[in-house]
């Protein structure tokens, strides 16, 4: 299955366990790979037939400021099954990394997948 793909998007949101976490912002990179069939835009160059990444990091950013939560887990599937119904996503996987969470590392995070590939 061709695949749509946002890697490395930076935004600002409430997250994380601990109440001084619910009081600032902090910074989530996010990677997200959507199965879709770029044949059917590519053939009269429509964006309208393809998922549009642009639209979609601006929803992700909103969402994730929208419905603020302690872990990255549940804004993960939260997320995914958003953008699964949003747009009609057949498969996607989802990475959230919280680079500043843990401070000897380069980023911590999850990974899920979800829906079939086809
Ligand atoms: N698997 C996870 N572990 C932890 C999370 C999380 O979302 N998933 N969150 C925290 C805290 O919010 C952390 O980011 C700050 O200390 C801890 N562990």
């Amino acid at each position: 299955m061709d695949k749509v793909l946002i890697k490395g998007l930076r935004i600002q949101t409430t997250i994380g366990f601990y109440q001084w976490e619910k009081e600032i912002k902090q910074t989530l990179v996010i990677d997200l790979a959507m199965g879709w069939n770029t044949a059917a835009a590519a053939e009269n160059d429509e964006l309208a037939k393809t998922l549009d990444y642009a639209e979609i990091s601006t929803e992700i950013e909103k969402f994730a400021n929208q419905n603020p939560v302690d872990l990255i887990e549940t804004l993960a599937e939260r997320l995914a099954s958003f953008l699964m119904s949003q747009y009609a996503i057949p498969w996607l996987k989802l990475t959230i990394n919280k680079p500043g969470a843990v401070h000897n590392t380069e980023t911590v995070g999850v990974e899920i997948e979800r829906g079939q590939a086809g």
